[in-house]
């Protein structure tokens, strides 16, 4: 049984739906203004812990936060709290409240006019204890820290002056910002930024994730984020969520459950899976041997690979274990034809995974391939042949599942027709998961992963150390290498898929703490893998 915190912590949600959560809460007879001062308490506390950050810019510390953690001194720690119209400017104003009676020097900025009723009795209250009040940005004084309660959830329409250009104001001011449930001026689903947004250093989200916080898009605006758990009964989070294809974040318990550990004390190399890696070309040898460490790594039982004939002796130097399959080569040294060892076909593999450093030489080999029943990952030059042969229709034909692993580009170039991947991955990708049958990992900074039937799984960390040429060939070997795994197993395929993602990330993240984000090149990469795991 996983415990609340596990299963909250999978949960993410739009706009529309925390709303009703929140109705379902307020409908059972949670009062509101109790509830404000429960989640503003919580956040109260937070500013209290966080140790104090260097502010940066461009990877160079300007300054340090003075202390924040635990009681200022006298004349100490100067918070800045902008409060907006709604319940978020009235959460900020609890803060101010607790943050003046804990002793530090507290300003408020409200430049509305019209706040609700209870926003409104909060600032009433803050001004009769003397905490300075100010209409306009050219009166604020300094501050150390600002808190920015302008907008949460219900923000609705692009920003405009006169608040686009405080918020811009206050963006340059060198001083971090800890943003409320989401940072002003952000779309809660898309995680576009609606005319401008305040570039937070952390965000407390409330309650439940929201769908911004996975968007590539909002990430620069988001800083360090973390869930501010409010104790929502997990009754109402179903009760809402249940018509909805999920949308959930992979944590590390989840991936760890789907891995093929333990292994079966009574096995042999067959049952933990055959892979068959078609990949490389006399132009794109690295390719080859990347997509193999990263097979490697999964631990897959039986390793073949299938590269142009004049790759044989390399990919043998490099991975011993596997059986390396020299085939014909076109005259541009990609593979001309799939020549498979004596007694053996495409159905002798559990997976097989094609595409990495192919050249669109290799168009033949592709829709071979893509015509066997086996389970089937197209990756790089593999998905530029499918978009040429026409992806959705392709795709459909098949009887085996299909793993598409696009980068942006690529996954424009395969679905020519669905929204545009820049405005909402999380969209985009299920509709090309529900119109091709497949599914599809969409790679960035936050890779998502949707099956055909709407659920999308999102990798909630990563690094941009993994933004290096090849990092994607590792991918895919990785997830081969477990998809020819689970074979056996009765795992929904887009767990797998999503576990490796997660893996990838972590091994990512696991190598930029140890080297930097400078030292992270594929190959490393492929060596950190098992230590995710090992730690
Ligand atoms: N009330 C409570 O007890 C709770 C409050 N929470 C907080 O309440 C927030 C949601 O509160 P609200 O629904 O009041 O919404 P917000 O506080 O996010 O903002 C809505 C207000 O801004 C105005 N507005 C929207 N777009 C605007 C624009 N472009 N320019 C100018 N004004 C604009 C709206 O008319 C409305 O008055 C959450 O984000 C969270 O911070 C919850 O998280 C927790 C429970
Ligand atoms: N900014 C980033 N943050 C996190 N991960 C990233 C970032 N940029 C790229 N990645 C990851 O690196 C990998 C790059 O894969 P891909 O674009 O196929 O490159 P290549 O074909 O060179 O291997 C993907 O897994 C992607 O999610
Ligand atoms: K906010």
């Amino acid at each position: 049984m996983q415990n609340r915190q596990e299963k909250i912590s999978q949960v993410v949600v739009t706009a529309v739906q925390m709303r009703d959560i929140e109705d379902r809460i307020f409908a059972a007879g949670m009062p509101v203004v109790a509830l404000m001062e429960k989640v503003a308490g919580l956040i109260a506390r937070r500013i209290q812990e966080i140790p104090p950050t260097p502010l940066k810019k461009g990877g160079y510390i300007l300054s340090n936060t003075p202390f924040l953690r635990g009681s200022p001194q006298a004349g100490g720690s100067r918070v800045g709290i902008l409060v907006g119209p709604g319940h978020n400017g009235g959460d900020a104003l609890v803060v101010a409240r607790e943050l003046h009676f804990r002793g530090y020097e507290v300003w408020i900025y409200s430049p509305f006019s019209k706040l609700k009723e209870l926003t409104s009795q909060h600032l009433q209250y803050a001004q009769s204890l003397g905490i300075p009040i100010y209409q306009t940005i050219e009166q604020l004084p300094n501050s150390d820290l600002l808190i920015d309660g302008l907008f949460g959830f219900g923000l609705e329409r692009k920003l405009t002056n006169p608040i686009a250009s405080a918020i811009n104001q206050l963006n340059e001011l060198s001083v971090p910002i800890y943003s409320i449930d989401l940072p002003s001026g952000l779309h809660t689903d898309t995680g576009e930024v609606l005319g401008t947004a305040i570039r937070a250093t952390h965000t407390f989200c409330l309650g439940l994730w929201k769908l911004a916080f996975f968007q590539d898009q909002a990430l620069e605006y988001l800083g360090k984020a973390e869930l501010i758990d409010f104790d929502i009964p997990l009754a109402d989070v179903k009760a809402v969520l249940k018509d909805a294809p999920s949308i959930r974040r992979i944590t590390p318990a989840t991936a760890l459950a789907n891995l093929p550990l333990p292994r079966p004390s009574v096995t042999h190399k067959y049952k933990e899976g055959h892979l068959l890696l078609i990949c490389g070309s006399r132009r794109y040898a690295g390719g080859a041997i990347l997509t193999g460490l990263g097979a490697r790594a999964s631990g897959v039982g039986m390793l073949s690979i299938a590269v142009p004939e004049s790759l044989k002796s390399l990919l043998v130097s490099h991975l011993p274990e596997a059986l390396i399959v020299g085939c014909p080569e076109t005259e541009t040294g990609a593979i001309a034809q799939l020549q498979l060892p004596e007694k053996t076909d495409l159905s002798s593999f559990n997976a097989i995974a094609c595409g990495p450093g192919l050249t669109q030489d290799a168009t033949p080999i592709v829709q071979e391939v893509i015509e066997s029943d086996r389970p089937l990952i197209l990756d790089a030059d593999g998905l530029n042949i499918l978009a040429q042969m026409g992806a959705i229709a392709t795709l459909k034909k098949r009887q085996a599942v299909t793993v598409l692993t696009p980068h942006t580009g690529e996954f424009q170039r395969l679905f020519p027709d669905v929204p545009d991947a820049k405005h909402d991955r999380m969209q985009a990708i299920r509709e090309a998961a529900a119109q091709s049958e497949a599914i599809v990992l969409l790679k960035g900074s936050r890779t998502a992963i949707a099956n055909p039937q709407g659920a999308v799984w999102i990798v909630p960390e990563s690094t941009p150390a993994l933004a290096r040429g090849g990092s994607g060939d590792v991918l895919t070997g990785l997830l081969g290498g477990l998809l020819a795994q689970a074979a056996t197993k009765e795992i929904p395929i887009e767990n797998i898929v999503a576990t490796a993602a997660w893996w990838h990330s972590q091994a990512g993240i696991l190598a930029a703490q140890e080297r930097t984000e400078l030292g992270v090149d594929a190959f490393t990469l492929t060596q950190y893998l098992i230590k995710v795991l090992s730690n």
